[in-house]
């Protein structure tokens, strides 16, 4: 039995990601009310596994992941799951459209959401809840302090809810990214097409340190696929860089880039290696520099031992 901690309540889209893994028929799925709150099932002992929200094509990443996984007992990603989120406008039975004075959801859906708003009900002001889920379950219960919430479409039935509009996302291919986490545990094979996550703080603030980093990537041909720069938190002006590259640690050039980029950073956070989610095709180009990192290894190898190649 895996006991699965998500950012819930019942209903968020991060359960609907956590329903799309290839669950086991005792497996255990918990809901927690925060993103550090779930992280920390994990930390602790009392879940296996955590899902959460990582990035999304409109908002970028999530900065509660991003920012708990940068710090404190490591994690790692052992998994990545592609939903593409479609938000209905909920309320309690009998409120219209015009009725509508304040939204209740979370930041990600408001933004995704905003256009539509604007255009639909221009007079809302917009209330942050800590997920979309529980935006409907306090508008179901009565202690909300606005009269709709912006949630998906499942939400309606688990809170007992009337659906006022659907598909109110401004992009209909909307998509967010979640990670499926766990203790330190060896990473997944490769695959071909997987993506490695780090953190990265530099020695010190100086002229050309996120150069050095783009180097160390790029001379072995290591693709990035998000780079953000966050606050520590500790003081203004400090940042640590979360990465996204494309490969394997057990990839020759990734492995390389990484030792290449320990000797630069102050610090490396390995986030862990996984197979990208959604139809990506194995990049046949990665598997001959691959042989090729690993030929000239071997070549190195050689002369060391023998004074010859
Ligand atoms: O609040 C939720 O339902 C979540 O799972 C986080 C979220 C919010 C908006 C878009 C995607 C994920």
């Amino acid at each position: 039995m895996t006991t699965y901690a998500y950012f819930g309540p019942a209903g968020t889209f991060t359960e609907a990601a956590t329903r799309s893994l290839p669950l086991g028929a005792d497996d255990e799925l918990v809901p927690l009310a925060t993103v550090p709150h779930a992280l920390a099932a994990v930390r602790e002992g009392r879940a296996d596994r955590a899902v959460v929200p990582i990035e999304n094509s409109v908002e970028g990443g999530v900065p509660a992941t991003l920012d708990d996984l940068a710090s404190g007992t490591p994690l790692v990603i052992l998994r990545e799951v592609l939903v593409n989120v479609r938000f209905a406008l909920l309320v309690r039975p009998g409120t219209t459209l015009a009725d509508v004075r304040r939204i209740g959801t979370h930041p990600h859906g408001e933004a995704q959401c905003r256009r539509w708003l604007a255009e639909h009900v221009p007079q809302a002001a917009y209330v942050a809840t800590s997920s979309t889920a529980a935006a409907a379950a306090a508008l179901a219960a009565g202690t909300a302090t606005y009269d709709a919430a912006i949630s998906a479409p499942i939400a309606a039935q688990t809170y007992g809810l009337e659906t006022l509009a659907e598909g109110v996302g401004d992009n209909p291919d909307g998509v967010t990214r979640f990670v499926l986490v766990s203790r330190p545990v060896p990473p997944p094979l490769p695959t071909g097409a997987d993506r490695t996550t780090l953190v990265l703080s530099m020695r010190h603030d100086h002229p050309g340190a996120l150069l050095q980093i783009l180097d160390e990537l790029a001379v072995r041909g290591v693709n990035l696929s998000r780079i953000e720069s966050r606050p520590t938190g500790e003081r203004l002006g400090d940042y640590l860089f979360s990465v996204d590259c494309d490969g394997h640690v057990d990839d020759a050039n990734v492995g390389e880039a990484l030792m290449g980029l320990r000797r630069v950073c102050a610090d490396v956070r390995y986030l862990g290696s996984y197979p990208k989610a959604g139809q990506v095709p194995a990049d046949r180009e990665r598997a001959v520099a691959d042989a090729r990192f690993r030929d000239s290894a071997a070549w190195l190898a050689r002369i060391r031992e023998s004074g010859t190649a």
